[in-house]
């Protein structure tokens, strides 16, 4: 599966966490993260990671292009609610793509952890079937 990992800053600490938790199912996955953030898990994890701009300078437009394209699966978006983001219309445009195509897309650690597992257990499948409207 594609997967986009994204976090906003004060939830950096966070997501990387969640990739050392979760690296033994991540790693059999494609991974595409936003800029800072793809580095501190490719730090952390060691995770090859396909890292496109910086949310604020493009990346979360470029996720959503690859959701257009059908390129992407499952986006995990850590969101800072309590932070006003300059690039607040991209954040906006990228979750409602998700809406748009279908993306299960989780904007909190909570949610996250309920994905990753499902997605453990390979129980996108459905997914094919979705691709293929
Ligand atoms: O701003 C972001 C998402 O909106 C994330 O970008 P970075 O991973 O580069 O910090």
């Amino acid at each position: 599966m594609n997967v986009a990992l994204i976090a906003h800053d004060r939830k950096k600490d966070t997501i990387i966490n969640f990739a050392i938790a979760y690296k033994h199912i991540l790693e059999h996955h494609h991974i595409t993260a936003t800029g800072t953030t793809g580095r501190l898990i490719q730090e952390a994890t060691g995770l090859p990671i396909h890292r496109v701009q910086s949310g604020p300078l493009g990346g979360d437009q470029q996720i959503g292009a690859e959701i257009a394209q059908n390129n992407m699966d499952l986006v995990i978006f850590l969101r800072d609610p309590l932070t006003a983001q300059p690039h607040e219309p991209d954040i906006l445009a990228l979750l409602r793509l998700c809406d748009v195509y279908k993306i299960p897309v989780a904007t909190n650690i909570a949610t996250a952890e309920i994905l990753i597992r499902a997605m453990e257990k390979g129980e996108f499948h459905w997914r094919e079937i979705v691709k293929e409207r």
